[in-house]
């Protein structure tokens, strides 16, 4: 890996304000997953040096929130600016560790550095209220106070981003933030650290430990110190996760995962639709949260649109991340790669029809073919499982009642899309969807500008927005007597 700024690929953590190695020496391997080769080392790191991070983030806390606003807002800001000045290097980290395609990780890179100058700009807008009392001895204030010490739990699919989406709005709100990367992908967090660094912010505001998830994990929810948990990743571990905060009755932010459900009426602009399908489900090779899961296509359109999709797929390039030109990586590992496979297999047990792709690709390592089935069906696995992987399986329906039931028969609710060009059918079939966000004649969704987050086990809470800084402020409710003198 070429980089014009070597020092961005760090082996050490910062914990504490210093970096360090594990307490034990002990390191784990971080590897290519389109190659298998080893690109660095991180620290094993385990509840100790969690534990330090912790208590040092709340004795330099004080200073960060003794600042006014505006001055976190520029020191969040130049972050934001040292992340789009070493975009190249910081992509070129990510694919090595992640394997998504080198123009998907340059996107990354900006998707994530939006949030910080999101709320860089958020940081100077926390403002309270003034309520009419309840007596002419009284009056009444809310103020917006920082939540305290958080801690970020973060998975392996968008290794900058997911972390830029909760340490922007926990520091702009005057908190700290301890973060545990996946271990899968590190090295990303590590090159966002130091950079945060650089641009001003008190190294002991923000560690990064690596290292055993469930003993890291242990200490972020059950240190009665750490007031808020924010964590993306797998509905189980997340469950896991809420159940290890009760303790401390922790509030939490979960950004889980869904079971998007991609609908085509048969008044759909098909060519629209098809590049919504390709950009939603093949998006990182389909290991997205919201990547379309089930596409429901009305039985007047199955076939036009199950013939363009099968074109449109067709031309994907399959490859490692840093080739010209590849817009498929490889899937990140080989439970990935078999969770694929188990979804295939079982489609075309149960009825399913294989259009195009439907294996390992000759490459090897994660790498996967692009696949379609046509006539999926409620008995498939596809159905009711995400799939993260770039499998499009194609379910048809007749009506508008049938499709809502069927696209709201899961126990997920994060994202969900659909096309049709009538007036009336979209607004119906939006405020139908049980999802916390529907795209409408897009298959692209995510923006620092708006609310990111589900519903029922897809999540709790919203990212990016003008409702993102709230998961990191408490209200508090001032009373005061004894005006009339
Ligand atoms: N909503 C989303 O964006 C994502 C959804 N997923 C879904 O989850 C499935 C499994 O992916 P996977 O990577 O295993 O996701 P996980 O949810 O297991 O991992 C996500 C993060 O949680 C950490 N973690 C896992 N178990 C614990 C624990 N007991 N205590 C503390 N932290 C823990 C992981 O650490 P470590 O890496 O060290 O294990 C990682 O940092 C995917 O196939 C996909 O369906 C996955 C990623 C993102
Ligand atoms: O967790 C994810 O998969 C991401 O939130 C998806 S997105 O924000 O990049 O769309």
């Amino acid at each position: 890996m070429q980089l014009k700024n070597p020092a961005l690929l760090r082996r050490q953590c910062p914990v504490a304000g210093e970096w360090i190695d594990a307490d034990s020496g002990e390191t784990i391997a971080v590897t290519n997953p389109a190659t298998g080769e080893t690109i660095a080392t991180v620290p094993r790191m385990g509840a100790a040096e969690t534990r330090r991070a912790i208590d040092a983030a709340k004795a330099e806390m004080r200073g960060w929130q003794r600042r006014t606003a505006k001055e976190r807002a520029a020191v969040l800001r130049r972050w934001y600016e040292l992340l789009l000045a070493n975009q190249d290097d910081l992509a070129a980290i990510l694919t090595s560790e992640q394997g998504k395609p080198l123009a998907e990780a340059r996107g990354e890179i900006a998707y994530g550095a939006s949030y910080i100058e999101w709320f860089a700009e958020e940081a100077k807008r926390v403002y309270g209220d003034t309520i009419p009392a309840h007596g002419t001895d009284k009056r009444i204030v809310v103020i917006r106070q920082p939540i305290g010490v958080t801690a970020a739990i973060t998975p392996w699919n968008f290794p900058n981003a997911m972390i830029a989406r909760k340490a922007g709005p926990a520091l702009a709100a005057g908190c700290a933030m301890i973060v545990k990367p996946a271990s899968q992908t590190p090295l990303s967090a590590l090159a966002l650290a130091a950079l945060a660094f650089d641009a001003g912010l008190p190294p002991a505001l923000f560690s990064v430990v690596t290292g055993a998830a469930s003993e890291i994990g242990s200490e972020l929810t059950g240190n009665p110190t750490v007031a808020k948990l924010s964590f993306t990743g797998s509905t189980e571990t997340g469950k896991a996760l809420l159940a290890q905060c009760a303790a401390t009755v922790k509030k939490t932010s979960m950004e889980l995962g869904g079971n998007a459900p991609f609908i085509v009426f048969d008044d759909a602009d098909l060519d629209a639709a098809v590049d919504g399908a390709i950009a939603s489900k093949y998006r990182n090779t389909g290991q997205t949260c919201v990547c379309a899961n089930r596409f429901y296509i009305q039985t007047g359109v199955y076939d036009a649109f199950a013939d363009k999709l099968a074109i449109a797929v067709a031309k994907l390039k399959v490859g490692n991340g840093v080739e010209p030109g590849i817009n498929q990586g490889p899937l990140i590992d080989e439970k990935a790669v078999r969770k694929v496979e188990n979804h295939i297999a079982d489609a075309l047990a149960n009825g399913g029809e294989l259009v195009l792709g439907g294996r390992r690709h000759e490459l090897g390592h994660g790498f996967f073919e692009p696949t379609i089935v046509k006539h999926a069906n409620a008995r498939m696995k596809v159905a009711r499982e995400e799939t993260f992987g770039p499998l499009a399986a194609l379910f048809c329906f007749e009506t508008e009642d049938e499709l809502i039931a069927l696209a709201n028969d899961t126990e997920f609710g994060l994202a969900s899309y659909f096309y049709s060009r009538d007036i009336g059918r979209v607004w119906r079939v939006a405020e139908a969807l049980e999802y916390g966000m529907v795209g409408i004649n897009t298959g692209l969704i995510s923006s620092e500008v708006a609310p990111f987050g589900g519903v029922k086990q897809s999540g709790i809470g919203r990212e990016g927005s003008k409702y993102g800084i709230d998961d990191y402020l408490e209200l508090k409710y001032l009373c005061i007597g004894g005006i009339d003198g």
